[in-house]
Parts: structure tokens; C-alpha cells; sequence
């Protein structure tokens, strides 16, 4: 125990923290310019170690800046299941990350007495990176950390975040739910698309064909990657695949969500689906250009009513009792909690931005399909509900109708990552039960009509000054900003806005929705005021958009 300690000592030289830098393990874990994580990484090593003998299981480090600029990185940690790491040690990561050089054994030994960690225990961490040209070497400086304490690392190199959560979930269940490999990993999912669409007869090359946009990041490689299993039954056209372009600039799924439209370097023709990943492959949006050349969006919102229908007809069809229920935050759009609640009878829950907090959620369904309005989500099949989904696929005293519900049930839980949100596995899902539903992407657009919306970001000098509650729908501090919220609300029809501290950015978020796309930029502009003068906006007043 005493030379693991020199050892870390010795190493952590190597892997010095700046003096005086603070960084906090926020929504996301941390994440900043690539130039000031080394030591982050290093100590997340050190962390991911002991949080592996803690719980007796190989623990994730990814490292990655997901849809942030090409130059930031970051890193998250990922917990025995696959979900993300548990609060505590979130708090233990940020304490560890700004202990000062000289005072990084005392903050170890902290946790390990607080934990009462057994340091004799094996330790197992795997490591995944995405394409950033600094994820090599901060990826390395992870495993430095590991081998510093004592814990064995496996280096699964260029990997999307879903694929390194698959893999620590496949680990820790003993192959369970699938092979801890990326081969495994494939398998798994195209098995599955194959079975749930080879029912489908007649499907033209069109219907078989999907555009991506894979960001210029790790989602591109490992599209092309899986392309070949496909057999045809997804024919892809991949752009943005890194071979020119940067990372997310004018790209991937981040941009198209905010921005509102098509990104750079995608050919697009009318009524053709495309879709996004974003960096690191956590998140995908759909979307298409009409015959008049407008540009029609299908975020998280909307993936979530399309897997939810689908899922509620097989129910139906299986005649199976199960509850769903359906998990968005704050930003989805207004029309989209409408549409689940009114029309299709689904308990809607709101959380918090992040999806640590939607994936909580979801666990109190036995079926929970959670989606962030920007594409990140999956669904979540509690135990028994798994269980009886394969009692019934393999009654022999149930009708055909029931016995097939049952099945495609079956292969839903086999083609989604059910560790976290993932774009491949999303889109897979998504192709199949278009192809099922033998719907164009025109058809599933208009199960509902958004209502316009904008999203602004506003600086000011300390964004903890702003405090919500209500899952964030309400700003309790500073005094008087929601009194200010609600009297510009009140002046728009079918309005809604909220602002809050962003977890990734230093950055004051701020969103409206409304009748009209003029309504909500209008309100979205005056809510930002109100946040620059009430709660220390700085740089100069938010702009009225053009
Ligand atoms: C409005 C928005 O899209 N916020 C994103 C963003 O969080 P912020 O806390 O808003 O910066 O990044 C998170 C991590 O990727 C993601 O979970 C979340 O949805
Ligand atoms: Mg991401």
C-alpha cells in the first residue's frame, strides 16, 4: 500500500496540476480546453480505480468533449450497469481534480477512508477515446492513473460513449447483455435490425436508404465500421466522415438542433431522411428539406413519440399489461408533452437537464423511453418487464399476432443500448420501425406540429447566482428575474420560456417557445435581457436576432 502511494506521487509529477485551476465534475463530467486535463485525467484514473475496488466491478473512463469544439476535451466515468457514475463520487472527482500538488495523497486517502476502500482488492478500468487530435495522450494519461494505484486497464482506443458503456455493462453481467467486445457490440444490434424489418416485404432501395452526418467524429468511423453487417437493409450515405472536415464545425447533431438547420457538407434532396450524430455518438436528430426547400427537424421530441407509439401498439398487439412511460426535460418542445399526454395516454415525467436525471427517471417504468430534445435518449425495459416480454415470444399457446408483437418487443430490447443514449443503436431502431410502419419521414413529421422555438445563451460574470426549481422551470434567484419571465410570457400566445446555468458552458442558457417563430426569437431575446440586467450579464446586451 505504501509504495502505491510513492507510485502515485512519483507519477502525478508527470501529470502536474496547474496551480490554482478549478474544474467541476458538472452534467457531463469535466470538460474544457484539452491543454488544461492532463492531470484531470490522470486523477480520474486514480478515481476510476478506486471506485472499481469500492464496488467490486470494472468501472469506464471515456474521454471525450462530445459536440464541443475540436480543441476541448473531457472526461466522464461510467459505473458498474453502464449508467453514469453515482453523485458522491462525482463530488469526490471534482475534490480530487483541484487538490493542489502537494495535497493529492491527502485528498486519496480522503476517499478511501470515507469509502472505507479495501486497497487490495483487484481493479478494472476501461478506457475509450473519440477522434480528438489530444484524446490520445489524455487517454494515456488515464491508464497512468490506473497503473500509479494498482488497477489494470484495457484500452478499448477510438470507441463511441455508448459503446464504451455497453462494454462495462456486457463486463460486469458476465456477457449477459451481450459481448464486452465492438464486434459483440455489432453483432448484437444488427441481429436484431435484421430481425425486427425481415418481415417487411417490398422495401424499395429508397425506403432503404439514410443519409448521415457523422460530425467528423468517432459515430463516422464506426458507421462505416458496421456498415458491412448491414447486409443492404440500411444502405447509408455517410458525409462529414473526418476525412476533411472538423469536428462538429457546422455539423453533427448539437449544431443542427440549435442552429435549426441542415449542416455543412450533406447532400440533401428533397424528402430524403438524413440524420446527425453528434461527436462522440451519444446523440442522434433526424431531418429533411420538402419539395419547397424548408428545412423540417426531428429532434429527441420526436424520436421519443415515434419509439413510444411503436412500442404501445406492440403492447397492445402482445396483449400485454406493462407501464411506459415517457421522460423529457424542460426543453422539449410543448407540442411534443401535448401529443404523449393527450393523445396517446403516456405518463410524461419532466426532470432536470442531464441524463444521469432522465435515466433515473425512466427506472420507475417498466418501460421508460426518455429523450432530450437534442436527440439523446434511449428506452429502459425493467427486469420483469423483460421477462414477460420473453415468456410471451416463447409461448407456444399464444396466436400468431401476440407471439410476433412479442417478438419485435424482444428485438426492441436487443437493438437499443439500454446503458444510454446511443446514436447508432437509435437510428437502427428508427429505420426498423419506419420500415415496419411503412411511414416516410414527411408522415412521421406530421404526427405533430412543434411549436416554434429558439434557444440563446447569455454570459454573465457567475452564473450560480441563477438557482431553479421545478425541474428547472422556475428561477427562484436572482429576486425578481421569473416575476420578469412570466410578465413577458403572459404577452405572446401559446408562449413558455426558462433560463438556467448551463452544466457544461459557462453560460447562462435561455429558452422560449410560442406561436410563431418571431413570438418565441422576440421572447427569447427580452427573456435574455432581463437575465443580463438581473442576474450580471457581461460583454455587451444580448442582440435582437436578425
Ligand atoms: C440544452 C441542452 O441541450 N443541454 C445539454 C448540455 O447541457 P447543459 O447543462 O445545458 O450545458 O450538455 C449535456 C451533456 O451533453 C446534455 O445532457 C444537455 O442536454
Ligand atoms: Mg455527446
Amino acid at each position: 500500500m505504501m509504495s502505491q502511494f510513492q507510485e502515485v506521487l512519483k507519477q502525478s509529477g508527470l501529470h502536474p496540476k496547474p496551480a490554482g485551476l478549478v474544474l467541476q465534475y458538472g452534467t457531463a463530467g469535466f470538460r474544457t480546453n484539452a491543454k488544461k486535463l492532463d492531470h484531470i485525467m490522470f486523477r480520474m484514473g486514480l478515481l476510476a480505480t478506486l471506485r472499481s475496488r469500492k464496488t467490486k466491478a470494472t468501472i469506464g473512463v471515456m474521454v471525450t468533449a462530445s459536440h464541443n469544439p475540436e480543441e476541448d476535451n473531457g472526461v466522464k466515468l461510467i459505473d458498474p450497469m453502464g449508467e453514469m457514475v453515482t453523485p458522491t463520487w462525482e463530488g469526490y472527482a471534482t475534490q480530487l481534480a483541484n487538490a493542489e500538488q502537494e495535497d493529492l495523497l491527502t485528498a486519496l486517502k480522503d476517499v478511501i477512508e470515507k469509502e472505507a476502500i479495501d486497497m487490495s482488492q483487484e481493479a478494472d478500468v476501461f478506457v475509450g477515446k473519440d477522434t480528438r487530435s489530444s484524446s490520445a495522450s489524455l487517454s494515456q494519461a488515464v491508464m497512468d492513473g490506473v497503473s500509479a494505484l494498482g488497477g489494470h486497464s484495457k484500452d478499448y482506443g477510438l470507441v463511441t460513449t455508448p459503446q464504451l458503456h455497453y462494454m462495462v455493462c456486457c463486463q460486469n453481467t458476465k456477457g449477459k447483455y451481450g459481448d464486452a467486445t465492438v464486434e459483440g457490440y455489432y453483432s448484437k444490434l444488427y441481429q436484431a435490425f435484421i430481425q425486427l424489418t425481415k418481415s417487411v416485404l417490398n422495401r424499395t432501395d429508397d425506403q432503404k436508404h439514410l443519409s448521415v452526418d457523422g460530425a467528423n467524429g468517432i459515430g463516422a468511423l464506426k458507421v462505416r465500421e458496421m456498415e458491412a453487417h448491414l447486409k443492404k437493409e440500411l444502405q447509408i450515405s455517410l458525409f462529414n466522415d473526418g476525412s476533411k472536415g472538423k469536428l462538429n464545425h457546422q455539423c453533427g447533431a448539437d449544431f443542427v438542433k440549435v442552429q435549426q438547420k441542415p449542416p455543412t457538407g450533406v447532400e440533401m434532396n428533397p424528402g430524403e431522411r438524413c440524420c446527425s450524430f453528434d461527436g462522440d455518438a451519444d446523440r442522434i436528430v433526424y431531418y429533411f428539406i420538402d419539395s419547397e426547400g424548408q428545412f423540417h427537424l426531428l429532434d429527441g421530441d420526436k424520436i421519443a413519440t415515434l419509439i413510444s407509439t411503436f412500442l404501445k401498439e406492440l403492447l397492445t398487439q402482445a396483449g400485454v399489461d406493462l407501464k411506459m412511460g415517457a421522460v423529457q426535460t424542460a426543453y422539449a418542445n410543448g407540442s411534443s408533452t401535448r401529443y404523449l399526454e393527450d393523445t396517446m395516454q403516456v405518463i410524461v415525467r419532466c426532470t432536470k437537464t442531464g441524463v444521469k436525471h432522465l435515466h433515473h427517471a425512466a427506472q420507475e417504468f417498466d418501460i421508460g423511453v426518455y429523450f432530450e430534445a437534442n436527440g439523446h435518449g434511449t428506452v429502459l425495459f425493467s427486469k420483469a418487464a423483460e421477462e414477460i416480454i420473453q415468456h410471451l415470444a416463447e409461448d407456444a399457446n399464444i396466436n400468431d399476432e401476440r407471439k410476433r408483437a412479442a417478438r419485435m418487443l424482444q428485438n426492441t430490447i436487443n437493438v437499443i443500448n439500454q446503458t444510454v443514449g446511443d446514436a447508432i443503436a437509435d437510428m437502427l431502431l428508427i429505420e426498423a420501425i419506419l420500415a415496419i410502419k411503412g411511414m416516410t419521414i414527411q408522415q412521421w413529421d406530421s404526427i405533430y406540429s412543434d411549436l416554434p422555438n429558439r434557444q440563446l445563451k447569455v454570459k454573465v460574470a457567475d452564473r450560480r447566482v441563477i438557482d431553479t426549481a421545478d425541474a428547472e422551470r422556475r428561477a427562484v434567484s436572482p429576486a425578481g428575474l421569473q416575476d420578469a419571465i412570466d410578465s413577458l410570457v403572459k404577452k405572446y400566445r401559446k408562449a413558455r420560456s426558462f433560463v438556467r446555468p448551463s452544466g457544461t458552458e459557462d453560460v447562462v442558457r435561455v429558452y422560449a417557445e410560442a406561436e410563431t417563430q418571431e413570438s418565441a426569437d422576440d421572447l427569447a431575446h427580452k427573456v435574455s435581457l432581463a437575465v443580463y440586467r438581473l442576474a450580471g450579464g457581461v460583454g455587451g446586451e444580448p442582440k435582437q436576432l436578425l
